[in-house]
């Protein structure tokens, strides 16, 4: 059953949110788990979709898994690597990381190219650059990714032309278990890196430099269970820092890393947005007006390109001309046009959106990927007079946010979900 979002804006968000387990973490450790030979158990893990879709996946490969709350028990003993040209591996993009995890394992995988928000080509060549790089054979067939080595993989020195976060991850899983010594070199830096290589050192692996361009793994044999807790969404925590702006309000995210959120944290400042730091926590207090700022989305440690299209909604606030530019993908702006029918003055040249300031008023959007509907969320609690705002592709949403309308309900907003016909 399709649902749609119902949000009357115009109050502002007030209270504390708690942020849960981060997403993009979560989708690379369930299939690291892969690579054990007992138990592992992940602590602090969010109820999304992915999540769920990522379970039966493992399950149906043979894993026995037990998910209660937020804590999963994944056993991989009498896992094989069964074919899935097809069917749920296309449902997310992270069923890529089962490439690089099966083929760690059991020597060989065969996976459907992988599905999830496609705001333009997400081309997956440094992944099987690394995988042929470490002795695996890839062949495409028929729209599946068939990577087989005919002995144990071994170590290679592997330069990935484009900072990749998939493709550092990917090669982290298969090289795990390689014979002899890894180098990834121009790694990605992202936080989700280092949540990856320190559960894969909790397993036994040998990985060092996570969260630097230089990654050593020193193969293993074999690799155990552990326990492990995954750390904050700093997506998440970004998208209610930049809601609890758009909307002036005072809110606490709290469970969050506040190193991990230093690029958000420092543009809302530019903008004139109060905040305060705690050990575990943030403070955000909106403001009667906001300055314009030019954000460049990058690499971690630059401002997340999953955060790009949330701070669209919060420039079109601000005085003056804001140019937003995504470094990461080029074209993710799928959410410009809804947000112009929403009244925003905004539109893309190049890489760039141009985002003027001006008044937003309620509209029937769509949300046509995860964080593109992250954007039209806050639009919608930003919408200062009357009318209700719906936003239909809630299932995009639910990829990424836990307990959104619970949560923003319990900071003040109007906001619930209806039946879409
Ligand atoms: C660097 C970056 O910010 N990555 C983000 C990207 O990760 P995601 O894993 O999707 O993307 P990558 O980090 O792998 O890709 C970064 C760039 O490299 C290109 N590329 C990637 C792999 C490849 O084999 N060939 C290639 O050309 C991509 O098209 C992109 O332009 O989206 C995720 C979900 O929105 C975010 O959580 C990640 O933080
Ligand atoms: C687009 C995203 O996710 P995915 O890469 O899993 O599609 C995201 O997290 O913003």
């Amino acid at each position: 059953m399709l649902e749609k979002l119902m949000i009357a804006g115009g109050r502002p968000l007030r209270g504390t949110v708690q942020i849960s387990g981060a997403k993009n973490s979560a989708v690379a450790l369930i299939p690291a788990a892969i690579l054990a030979e007992t138990t592992v158990t992940l602590d602090n893990l969010p109820h999304l979709s992915d999540v769920a879709i990522y379970t039966e996946i493992l399950t149906d490969l043979g894993a026995s898994i037990e998910w209660s709350g937020d804590q999963m028990v994944i056993d991989p003993s009498r896992m094989k690597s069964i074919p899935m040209p097809n069917g749920k591996v296309k449902k997310l993009r992270a069923s890529y990381y089962l490439m690089g995890a099966l083929l760690g394992r059991f020597g060989e995988a065969t996976i459907g190219l992988p599905g999830g928000c496609n705001f333009e080509p997400r081309p997956i060549d440094l992944h099987i650059k690394g995988f042929e790089a470490l002795g695996a054979e890839v062949s495409n067939e028929n729209g599946a990714l068939r990577i087989r080595a005919k002995q144990r993989l071994r170590g290679a020195k592997i330069y990935l032309d484009m900072v990749s976060v998939g493709a550092t991850i990917n090669i982290m899983l298969a090289a795990a278990r390689a014979k002899g010594s890894t180098l990834i070199e121009n790694a990605a830096k992202e936080p989700e890196i280092i949540d990856v290589a320190t559960l894969l050192n909790a397993m036994g692996a040998k990985i060092i430099g996570a969260g630097t361009e230089t990654i050593r793994i020193e193969g293993v044999d074999s690799l155990h269970g552990c326990r492990h807790s995954i750390i904050p969404d700093r997506i998440q925590a970004g998208t209610y820092m930049i809601a609890a702006a758009a909307t002036r309000g005072d809110v606490i995210v709290d469970n969050v890393i506040p190193k991990h959120m230093e690029a958000v944290t420092a543009k809302l400042q530019e903008m004139g947005v109060h905040i305060y730091e705690m050990d575990e926590s943030i403070r955000v207090v909106g403001q009667p007006e906001y300055e314009s700022v030019d954000v460049k989305a990058l690499v971690y440690p630059g401002f997340a390109t999953d955060l790009q299209s949330p701070m669209a909604s919060l420039l079109c606030q601000a005085r003056g001309v804001s140019i937003l530019t995504d470094y990461v993908y080029s074209n993710r702006f799928k959410h410009i046009p809804e947000l112009v029918r929403m009244g925003a003055k905004m539109k893309v040249e190049g890489r760039s959106a141009i985002i003027e300031g001006s008044f937003l008023s309620s509209a029937k959007v769509k949300a046509t990927d995860l964080r593109a509907g992250a954007s039209l969320v806050i639009a919608g609690l930003s919408v200062a007079f009357g009318g209700v705002t719906e936003v239909t592709g809630v299932e995009f949403i639910d990829r990424g946010y836990e307990n959104l309308v619970t949560n923003l309900s319990a900071l003040g907003a109007e906001v619930w979900r209806e039946r879409e016909e």
